[in-house]
């Protein structure tokens, strides 16, 4: 559904993204996981078709974000990290006005309209002006405002940043349950958020994907084995199968070719990451050796996930639903 290929951003001399690449599958939820700075509003805004890529291209629903970019709004839902929302209208007359601006005939608006309303719990809310709501709603309405049109593929940056705890579990709930019916990505700096939402994690870190897997996964690589970078000769695909198989190894992803690390004709960089415990580096050049593949490199490499891990461990505050409810409920007006 999101097919994204060596996309880069430069702004002036400033690399934003390099080389990233990655795909999301229909019905499933991908995180953008990374630190602040890392890039996760410049790749969302190259696929919301706000801004142009300087590099690589990206597709969704089949359709160039570039090449084709009214098609492309049409079938994307966009969550900015501030919601774009008209702070004077009601939350119905906002999002009669966003489905109108997307293309939903006028027959087919009080449906769509309702059927977010229902999604996003706003149905007390749909006759309150939005800037009497709390942050919490409105990210609620930010997100309305986003499947008003029922896209296929909806785009989310940092949907629950300055929410509260209970907020928090609200926006996440509403999110996975978009799942399944909708393709999702949505970026975030909290490890747990991932975690807890999404299916899938593409980890970003200075502009480039440095891992993609299930969450479950990613924490066996963070917190396991040593890791191993490789340079082959021959046809990779199967070079990864014939290392599956090798005793201690858990991972194998292939490395972008960057301009400093330029592919020669038939080879390929990998990194495979060991099980925790295990050394299988001298397992892994026999093995490729004796399957016919050339070896032009192998070395153990300083466990880097680690260190993006480090910087994403962003704590979120103990949340007790009964102490936080309690005080929540004396307090907020929406
Ligand atoms: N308009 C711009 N002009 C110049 N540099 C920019 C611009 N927008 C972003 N950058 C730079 O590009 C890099 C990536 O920024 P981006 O906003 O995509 O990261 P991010 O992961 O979304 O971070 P955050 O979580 O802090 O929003 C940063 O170094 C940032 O300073």
């Amino acid at each position: 559904m999101i097919e994204v290929e060596h996309l880069s951003k430069i702004y002036g001399s400033t690399p934003a993204i390099t080389d990233v690449t990655f795909s999301v599958e229909p019905g499933e939820i991908l995180g953008l996981l990374g630190p602040n700075g890392a890039g996760k509003t410049t790749t969302m805004r190259i696929l919301a078709g706000y801004l142009p890529a300087t590099n690589g291209n990206a597709r969704i629903a089949g359709y160039d974000v570039h090449e084709n970019s009214l098609a492309v709004r049409q079938r994307i839902g966009y969550l900015p990290e501030t919601p774009p929302l008209y702070p004077d209208m009601t939350v119905e007359g906002f999002l009669h006005f966003v489905a109108q601006i997307k293309g939903v005939s006028a027959g087919d608006r009080p449906n769509k309209v309702t059927a977010a309303i229902e999604r996003c719990n706003l149905e007390d809310k749909r006759r309150v002006i939005i800037r009497k709501l709390s942050k919490g709603y409105r990210q609620r309405v930010g997100i309305a405002q986003a499947i008003v049109h029922d896209p296929p593929a909806i785009i989310l940056d940092e949907p629950t940043v300055g929410l509260d705890p209970r907020q928090i579990i609200e926006v996440r709930n509403l999110i996975k349950s978009l799942a399944g019916t909708h393709t999702i990505i949505l970026s975030t700096h909290i490890l747990p958020e991932v975690s807890m939402t999404c299916s899938r994690v593409a980890i970003i870190n200075r502009g480039k994907v440095v891992a993609t897997n299930t969450p479950e996964n990613l924490m066996t690589q963070l917190t396991g084995g040593s890791g191993y970078e490789l340079e082959i000769e021959g046809e990779v695909a199967l070079a990864k199968q014939v290392l599956q198989k090798v005793a201690g190894v858990s991972l194998i992803e292939s490395i972008p070719t960057t301009k400093g690390h330029q592919s020669q004709e038939n080879r390929a960089y990998l990194r495979v990451i060991s099980q925790a415990g295990k050394e299988p580096g001298k397992d892994i050049a026999t093995t490729l050796v004796r399957a016919g593949f050339g070896l032009h490199e192998l070395k153990r490499v300083n466990a880097t996930l680690e260190d993006v891990f480090l910087q994403l461990t962003t704590e979120e505050k103990n949340f007790d639903p009964e102490v936080d409810l309690a005080a929540d409920n004396e307090g907020e007006t929406a």
